[in-house]
Order: structure tokens, then sequence, then C-alpha cells
């Protein structure tokens, strides 16, 4: 056990910052023993360093980024501010600095993961982004270690508490969408623009970055098809409760021999499936991999002390690193280059809800065109419906994501049909 202490910097003090603030104070009697070193925090960078902030040494305070980087005592820089400028530039420097770093930033990572950690390799540094993907939940260091010996094919989940948390209230309380997002953003589990949480980006990003350790090949955020949840209404949410299924927000990542599937959107899935009952900010990940069979993997994936808990355990990672002389053991494992399998090619059922003039033949016109496209179906219900319009459901087989996009051209074309209202994938 070593007495000399290793010293980190925080890069921001929000949410996550904050919490590993909190965390750090609580186990600094226990760090000796369990990371074997002391860990102290010299710097923390904000972008406000004369804003009161509860609880914190103001001295530690600093707005300016080169007290961090030339100081030759800080081994281990820890980058909580989120988005790419400056935390890309900070980084980079971090590293040519020979400094470990430990971040939580899926924005980054996500798109310059491939480079960051070569520049790590380079400089024998730590890299480590446990927080980036489901906060709490282990789930990169378990893909890049407990399961390297599998060949992973599939990995889906639930990876944005803020959506799963407004899809939720929406299920159970009836909710409106605005008071929901409003509420999981003063609970501390949104973005700074919530936006990449209910349009699908921060998912994605977590997919990527969990599709690249999985499938040995790098994905980044450009390469997942994204969709939010911004279209879904309380009366899908309705339908789909009176089909015994839920709808949750899914990130889907497939080793397919046709490329590598990446997507996340909306799904109505049984009520009976294990991801249906992982409710409010909880996330989940399935992993199936040829040796392991079936994995789950759940717990809080956002919010102040659980995502600390994973930036802290990534930290106390690097000082057992730091100590032992092997930083930058384990880098980039992608050194294959596949290809990426276009969403027009996936294969789904789809969940639909057509307005259609209230009329005889229109039923008759609606499936016609499906069937025409290739599209079978496998349920059609009406729902509400009124002297003009009607309302109808229809659940489709397993089809190509094309056909049903080019089935949805025509009907949107037709005057019989009013409205395209929802499509959902189904699974
Ligand atoms: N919130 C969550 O539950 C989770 C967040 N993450 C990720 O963690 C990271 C941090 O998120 P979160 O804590 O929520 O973010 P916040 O917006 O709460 O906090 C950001 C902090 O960074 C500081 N900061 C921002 N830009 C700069 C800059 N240019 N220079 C100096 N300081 C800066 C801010 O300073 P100031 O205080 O002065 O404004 C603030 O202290 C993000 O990458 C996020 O995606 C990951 C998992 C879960
Ligand atoms: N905004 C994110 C926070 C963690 O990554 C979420 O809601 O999951
Ligand atoms: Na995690």
């Amino acid at each position: 056990m070593a007495n000399k202490p290793i010293k980190i910097a925080l890069l921001g003090l929000g949410t996550v910052g904050t919490g590993v603030y909190k965390l750090l104070s609580m186990r600094a009697d226990d760090m000796p023993q369990i990371a074997g070193a002391p860990i102290e925090i010299s710097h923390i960078l904000v972008r406000n360093a004369s804003k009161p902030r509860s609880g914190v040494e103001t001295a530690l305070l600093t707005d300016n980024w080169n007290d961090i980087i030339s100081d030759p005592e800080v081994s281990i820089v820890v980058e909580l501010m989120g988005g790419i400028e400056p935390a890309h530039t900070y980084i980079k420097e971090a590293l040519q600095a020979n400094k470990n770093v430990v971040t939580a930033n899926k924005d980054l990572i996500a798109v310059h993961g491939g480079e960051l950690l070569d520049l790590a390799e380079e400089h024998h540094c730590d890299l480590q982004f446990e927080a980036s993907v489901a906060g709490a939940i282990p789930i990169i260091h378990p893909l890049k270690q407990s399961l390297a010996g599998n060949r992973i094919t599939e990995i889906m989940g639930i990876v944005n508490g803020t959506t799963n948390y407004i899809l939720t209230r929406m299920t159970e309380d009836g909710m409106e969408f605005s008071e929901a997002l409003a509420k999981a953003t003063e609970l501390g589990y949104a973005e700074a623009d919530p936006t990449a949480d209910i349009e699908g980006y921060d998912a994605g990003r977590k997919v990527a970055i969990m599709a690249s350790i999985a499938f040995h090949s790098r994905v980044t955020f450009d390469d997942v098809f994204t969709e939010g949840i911004t279209n879904i209404q309380a009366r899908d949410i309705r339908y789909a409760k009176e089909m015994g299924k839920a709808v949750k927000l899914l990130g889907v990542a497939c080793n397919t021999d046709e490329g590598i599937e990446v997507r996340v959107h909306p799904m109505l899935i049984p009520s009976s499936h294990p991801l249906a009952t992982v409710n409010n900010a909880f996330n989940a990940v399935f992993v199936h991999g040829d040796a392991l069979d079936d994995a789950m993997f759940m717990g809080r994936g956002a919010g102040e002390l659980p995502t600390a808990s994973a930036v802290t355990g990534d930290i106390i990672d690097t000082a057992r690193n730091i100590l032992m002389h092997c930083t930058g053991r384990i880098g980039c494992t992608c050194y294959k280059k596949l290809p990426i399998k276009k969403m027009e090619d996936i294969k789904s059922k789809y969940y639909l809800r057509l307005e259609v003039e209230n009329r005889m033949g229109v039923l008759a016109g609606v499936t016609g065109v499906l069937g025409n496209n290739g599209v079978s179906i496998s349920q059609v219900l009406q729902k509400a419906s009124d002297t003009d319009s009607a309302e109808l459901v229809v659940i489709t087989d397993t089809v190509r994501e094309r056909h049903i996009r080019d089935a949805l051209t025509i009907l949107s074309n037709m005057s019989m049909v009013h409205k395209i209202a929802s499509v959902i994938r189904v699974y």
C-alpha cells in the first residue's frame, strides 16, 4: 500500500461531478486499502469558479485548464463537463501529457472514441468510460473483460433513463409528455439539452459505444439509426397495453451476416418480457454471446450518485493500474472493419395506427396496399370512429423495413387515408 496520494482533477461539478466529489469524500478513509493509495482531488474545473458550491472547498475551484494540464502531480483527469468541445481538446492534451483519463462523456466517446483510445495507447495511459453507457450499470468493463471470450451477436437494452422515466409516467400515471420531461430534468436524469434524450441521440451514442466493443469493429454515432419518443401518443401506450404490450425506447445492436445493425427507436414489447418491467430511470442491457448465452444487466442509468458510482470505479481501477505500473493495459479492441447494415434492410413487425375515411372498402384498400408491397398482416383492429373518420390499428408480420416504407408512402398519398398517426416497431 502506497501512502503518497494519487492526485486527480475533476473537470465539471454538475450532477455527476458533485456525485463523484461526495462519493470520494464518503470513501476517503477506505481508499488506501481499496485503491492502494489515498485519492486526492487537487483541482476542480468549472465554467464559473466564483459561483458558491455548498460543501466544496473553494480553493479547489478553477476556471483555468492550464492550472490542471501544467500540474505534473495530477495523474488522473476526470472529465465530467459533457459535450464535444472543450472536452475533446482537454482529453487529448491530458493524454499527450501522459495523464490518465476517466470520462462519462458518451457524446465524445461515440464520435472520437477510436482516436482517443489510440492516443491513450500511444502514451500507455488508461482511458476509462464506464459511466458513458447505462450510468451505474457495469457494461463496458464486462464487455471488454469478463465476456471477452465470447462472440457477442446481440445487445438490446433500455439505455436512456430520461425517456424510460417519461414513458413510465405516461403509462402508469397518464402524465403528459412535457410534465414527465420536466420532472426527469428536475431529478438530474436529462442531459443539459434534453433533445438528446427524447430524440434517441443519447441512447444512440451508447449503442455505438457498446457495439464497437462487443463486435470489435468501430461504430460511431453517425452509423446509428435514431428515432425518439416525441411522436408517441397516450393512445398508443393505451392500445399497446390492451394488446398485452409495453412501449419502450430500445437500443439494438446485432452482428449479422449482412453487417452490423445499430438502431434506437420505440418498440412494443410483450408485457411479460423482462425489459417491460424495467421502469422509471432504470436501465437494462441484454447481451447474447455464443458461450455466455443470455445475460441481463440492470440498474440505475442516470443520476448523481449512480453515475458517480461508475466514475469512481474507473478512478479506483486507474489508481490501481498507476500503482502497478500497468496503465494502458486494456486499449482499443476494434480490430475488424465490419459494414453497417442499412435501416431499410432490417426486419421487424410493425404497429401502424392510421386515421382513415369511415366508409366501406377502406379496410380492403389499406390491406390491399400493404399486401401489394409484401407486407402481410397479423392483426387489424378498428378503434375510435366518428361519422367521418375511423382509426385503424394494424400489426404486421415480420417484413423488411423498405417494404413498410414503400407501403406507407403509397398510403399517405391516398385520399381515404387522412393520417398515418403512428408507426412503431414491434418485438
Ligand atoms: N446526469 C447524468 O445522470 C449522467 C450524465 N452523464 C454524462 O456526464 C457528463 C456530465 O453530466 P452532468 O453532470 O449531468 O452535467 P451538468 O450540466 O450538470 O454539469 C456540467 C459541469 O461541467 C462544467 N462545465 C461545462 N462546460 C465547461 C467548460 N467549457 N469549462 C469548464 N467547465 C465546464 C459546468 O460548470 P458550471 O458549474 O460552472 O456551469 C458544470 O459544473 C456528461 O458527459 C453527461 O452526458 C453520464 C451518465 C449519466
Ligand atoms: N440523460 C441520460 C443520462 C445518462 O446517461 C439518461 O437519461 O439516461
Ligand atoms: Na455503465
